[in-house]
């Protein structure tokens, strides 16, 4: 596990004020930052106002030092035992940085291996072996500056994973991709994780893909972690509830207890997920031939539904229609940085 206890750094630079005087001006970049990796899990790091994000990853990959505080890889000291760690993590940027592109696909690959010392037989075997993973074994010797935007990202995570690190650290992996090649590296990314047990940091300005493959996120913000849940749960606690709404044609306000307590009963669903279970004020107005229209609130409208389904044929309501309305990550990170909770 990747251990950050309460690292803060501070840059200080010099401002230019006239020709003979300069003023020092200190930048508090990371404040006490406390954050954890797990072998296996996919970690999110998101940022709202001058946040600190890369400031952070390049702490994570000993590029540079904090100013105070503690890094500790697998039980290792960041201070003391920087090379050994280097052996067990790695990087992945998304745009078009970090590659040689005179160089051909397998000479990169060489290139990076050659700087962990790794022996050239097993050199080569892996070069091989992550070639044909990402699907670039046909295009190995050509190169580079001829590869297309999704080719030399594929590389990138080649290149990423030469040393066969335990952690990965990737600061925008899709950046400019296209849609289907942006899907392919997130499946890659989530069998990394989930097959291969690597621990991952993952920034992006794609918070759709933060929310698909991030089991906890951290959002900083000017510096400090403001909060650190599951994608699901920052986004009920900022962005508030999911509606499940229904269109019903019989339905009696008098059948609303029952409906609450089977839900509880036989969907498991506990009072604080059904914490807004009523018709929705005056909603309940029957409409003309659209029959009545019930909204909940609650936790999970997917949940809601499936519940609601099967009951309402046992008492004979029909179900017209019906449609959940969830916020999202990004709502919630708009909200965030818009001033909004917490
Ligand atoms: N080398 C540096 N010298 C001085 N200040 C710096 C330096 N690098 C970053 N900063 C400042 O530290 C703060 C955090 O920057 P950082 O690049 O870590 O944030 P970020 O979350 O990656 O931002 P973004 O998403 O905009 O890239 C910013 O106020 C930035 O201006």
């Amino acid at each position: 596990m990747i251990h950050m206890q309460d690292v803060s750094k501070t840059y200080v630079t010099k401002e230019r004020l006239s020709r003979f005087r300069t003023r020092k001006v200190v930048t508090e970049a990371v404040k006490s930052l406390s954050l954890s990796i797990e072998p296996g899990q996919i970690t999110g790091l998101l940022g709202l106002n001058g946040a600190g994000k890369t400031t952070t990853i390049r702490m994570l990959s000993t590029l540079l030092d904090p100013t105070e505080g503690h890094i500790e890889v697998d039980g290792l000291d960041m201070r003391t035992s920087r090379k050994a760690i280097q052996r067990k993590i790695n990087m992945i940027a998304g745009g078009e940085r970090m590659l040689y592109w005179r160089l051909t696909g397998r000479e990169n690959l060489q290139y990076f291996g050659a700087l962990y010392d790794l022996d050239s037989r097993l050199l080569k075997l892996r070069s091989d072996e992550l070639l044909k993973e990402v699907g670039l074994s046909d295009a190995a010797d050509r190169p580079v500056e001829q590869y297309s935007k999704g080719m030399k990202q594929r590389l990138q995570i080649a290149r990423g994973l030469i040393n066969d690190p335990d952690y990965l650290f990737l600061d925008e992996p899709t950046l400019g991709l296209d849609a289907p090649i942006a899907r392919q590296l997130r499946s890659m990314v989530r069998r990394l994780a989930r097959e291969q047990g690597k621990g991952i940091l993952l920034t992006s300005h794609y918070l759709q893909e933060v929310e698909e493959l991030c089991d906890t996120v951290h959002v900083l913000n000017r510096g400090s972690l403001i909060m650190c849940d599951t994608p699901e749960r920052i986004t009920t606690q900022v962005a508030g509830l999911q509606t499940a709404h229904f269109q019903l044609e019989g339905w009696r306000d008098e059948l609303l207890p029952d409906l609450h307590d089977y839900l509880h009963a036989e969907i498991g669903l506990e009072a604080h997920d059904l914490s807004d279970l009523r018709l929705s004020g005056s909603a309940a107005e029957p409409g003309h031939d659209e029959g009545v229209r019930l909204s909940l609130k609650s936790r999970s409208a997917d949940k809601l539904i499936a519940g609601l389904l099967p009951w309402t044929a046992t008492h004979g309501v029909k179900v017209l229609s019906f449609a959940a309305e969830k916020p999202g990550l990004e709502d919630a990170i708009i909200l965030l940085s818009e001033g909004g909770r917490p």
